[in-house]
């Protein structure tokens, strides 16, 4: 399909540029980048350490401000919304599993995975948040608070809740980095299932070639800028574009 419009996208970036800093210490996280995350596609971000990628996922998805450039979610260019109406959106359409799992500490692991699905004024489904508990490995922890869970399931409870909505766009920044291989390859499947079967647009940041082969479509990111893709690449397709950068 040959797609022009930004609007033929679900998540749309045109010339983004952020920059932290000031003077001497000005860091160009991002650089003039234009990309379109197509509807129903699952996209992972590659690239060494400090080449922007959660800058690209924090921009594309609201939490963020680029300094140039636009960022279309829904239609709607993000970048000109006031915060109220940023907030609404991204309530409505984005869901994010990001390094801080911003967990509310006196809710339970099951309280905390509905808690945006009740803010939105929608009811969950018990079964399928007992069943995406059990997914993410955390049969039996439904009742424990933050406190009483590892790093690693505490990202898991994140996973369930960011997937618990079916946001149309899903933003994951590394999801499996603190998994282990079986319960990465189940949230992976779980990405992969969101796109496949519910349409949802899923773009994850990660630094392993392995996970990067559950996308359609790898990008590559190099001092603040797309250097590079793949289409359904193999394991050893990303590890060589990698090469020693990683
Ligand atoms: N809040 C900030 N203040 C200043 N500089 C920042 C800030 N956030 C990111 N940077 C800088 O912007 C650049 C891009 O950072 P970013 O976190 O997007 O990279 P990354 O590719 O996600 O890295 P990693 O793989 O290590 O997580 C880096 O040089 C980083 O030091």
């Amino acid at each position: 399909m040959i797609m022009n419009d930004p609007d033929d996208y679900a998540v749309h970036l045109q010339d983004v540029s952020r920059t932290y800093g000031k003077g001497p210490t000005e860091v160009a996280a991002l650089r003039h980048v234009t990309v379109g995350f197509p509807r129903g596609s699952f996209t992972a971000v590659m690239g060494p350490s400090g080449s922007g990628k959660s800058t690209l996922l924090q921009c594309a998805s609201g939490l963020d401000r680029p300094q140039t450039g636009s960022v279309r979610i829904a239609g709607r260019d993000i970048t000109r919304l006031r915060e109220k109406e940023l907030a609404e959106l991204r309530r409505d359409h984005v869901g994010v599993v990001f390094q801080s799992f911003n967990l509310v500490p006196s809710l339970t692991a099951a309280q905390n995975t509905v808690l945006p699905t009740r803010l939105a004024r929608r009811r969950p489904d018990p079964a399928r948040v007992r069943d995406l508990l059990q997914r993410v490995g955390l049969a039996g922890r439904e009742r424990h608070r933050p406190a009483q869970l590892s790093g690693g399931q505490q990202q898991r409870v994140a996973i369930a809740r960011a997937l618990l909505s079916r946001p149309e766009v899903l933003f994951a920044d590394e999801p499996t980095g603190a998994l282990d291989r079986g319960t990465g390859h189940e949230v992976l499947a779980l990405l992969r299932e969101a796109a496949d079967t519910y349409g949802q647009t899923v773009v994850m940041v990660t630094h392993d070639p392995e996970a990067a082969t559950y996308a359609d479509g790898v990008l590559f990111l190099t001092d603040g800028r797309i250097v590079d893709s793949l289409r359904r690449p193999s394991v050893d397709q990303i590890a060589a574009r990698l090469g020693g950068s990683r």
